[in-house]
């Protein structure tokens, strides 16, 4: 594509400019545009992040061998190996909407153990223990990571990314607070340990875990587009952090105006949405914006993306979560539309989904029945498809 033809951003997506955060004099327009584009566009790009060219490209160029590998080779990383729904989704293997996405996928996490355990051990007393006999804590555990002869560096890139993802992360929710009036620091007690005598929820640390899909669109000989992904709010995670490869345009956002409104690759860039657990923590204040990705036509190459889902508590329930944001940004609710009217809030408020892990476990056995059988078993897949 020449410069002529490369699409230009929507005005009415806002770019950011996160080296304002370290410029006194321009610190406040920062916060204001980020107040604006919490309440009343719902994404927005950032530029500026910090996030260095070379640890993005080091694992961009690994994605083409890493999707280029034999069907088998590919299929031996299969999600159904992992309780965790972590590995590999073949091209079309995930329907949005009761329609097939025309994409194929590995979704990684944060390398962590698995902690999940079949029976406690737990005083019965210990109110700050945690339960690990809960199912959705089988939602953690390890990744299933390519092979080092076939995909060479690709751990080192990826967990290079990982961790910088995660730095801007905890910057963008720093700033985040900082839009909304409260103290910088008061989600830190989702993410990072405390300092000094501070101890986090329930005492002690655990971090959380953070999603990466890492995912492929391939061309298609069909001139007309096909569903990507359909339309949809991200429920995996606090903030996202998407990184579109090269030039291939396809996502597309629902604006204020209710119009899809194009959000094409701008270079240098990440875009940030809000997902359901924000939604839900805010009453709506700030939205879980519905956005679906077009598969690409008959270009000449495929698009790529990589989004990037902050990880929650996994036991964080719903109303914990909501006593860390003040009635005055929770009011900023847009006073016309009931949270009951929602079904994707409603179904993350469901007072039957006990916390946030299952809800997730929930999404999960929804979208890959086949792991859920396998792993949980039937009468919790039966439960869950209700
Ligand atoms: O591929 C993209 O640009 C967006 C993908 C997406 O929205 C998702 O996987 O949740
Ligand atoms: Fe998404």
């Amino acid at each position: 594509m020449d410069s002529k033809q490369r699409s230009r951003p929507s005005p009415m997506l806002p770019i950011l400019d996160l080296s304002y955060a370290n410029d006194p004099s321009r610190h406040h327009v920062l916060l204001e545009q980020l107040h604006d584009a919490l309440f009343n566009v719902g994404f927005l790009y950032i530029k500026n992040h910090c996030v260095s060219a070379e640890t993005i490209s080091n694992l961009v160029t690994k994605l083409p061998k890493l999707f280029d590998q034999p069907n088998e080779v590919k299929a031996a990383l299969s999600k159904l190996n992992s309780p965790h729904f972590l590995g590999y989704s073949g091209f079309a293997e995930e329907t949005t909407l009761g329609e097939k996405d025309l994409r194929e996928q590995f979704d990684f996490a944060s390398e962590l153990p698995m902690i999940w355990k079949e029976s406690s051990d737990i005083p019965v007393n210990n109110e700050r223990a945690r339960d690990f006999t809960k199912l959705y804590w089988r939602l953690r555990g390890p990744n299933q990571w390519p092979r080092e002869d076939l995909v060479p560096g690709f751990k080192k890139a990826y967990t290079e990314y990982h961790d910088a993802l995660q730095a801007l992360s905890h910057r963008f929710v720093h700033l985040v607070e900082e839009a909304f009036g409260i103290p910088v620091g008061t989600f830190d007690d989702f993410f990072l340990p405390r300092s000094g005598n501070l101890t986090n929820r329930n005492g002690d640390y655990m971090p959380p875990q953070h999603r990466i899909k890492l995912v492929k669109y391939p061309t298609s000989a069909d001139k007309s587009r096909g569903q990507g992904v359909g339309a949809h709010k991200d429920s995996s995670g606090w903030l996202t952090f998407l990184y579109q490869v090269g030039q291939e345009e396809g996502l597309e956002v629902v604006g204020a105006n209710g119009d899809w409104t194009p959000a094409p690759p701008i270079e240098g860039t990440f875009v940030v949405n809000f997902g359901n657990a924000f939604e839900a923590a805010t009453e709506g204040a700030v939205k879980a914006t519905v956005h679906r990705v077009k598969a690409p036509a008959s270009t000449p190459n495929p698009r790529y993306s990589i989004p990037f889902f902050q990880g929650l508590p996994l036991d964080l329930t719903v109303s914990e979560i909501r006593s860390y944001i003040p009635e005055s940004v929770r009011k900023l609710r847009p006073k016309s539309e009931s949270m009951k009217d929602n079904g994707a809030i409603s179904s993350f408020l469901d007072p039957r989904w006990d916390s946030l892990g299952e809800s997730q476990l929930r999404k999960w056995i929804r979208s890959h029945e086949d792991v859920g059988r396998k792993w949980y078993g039937d009468s919790v897949v039966n439960f869950y498809l209700q």
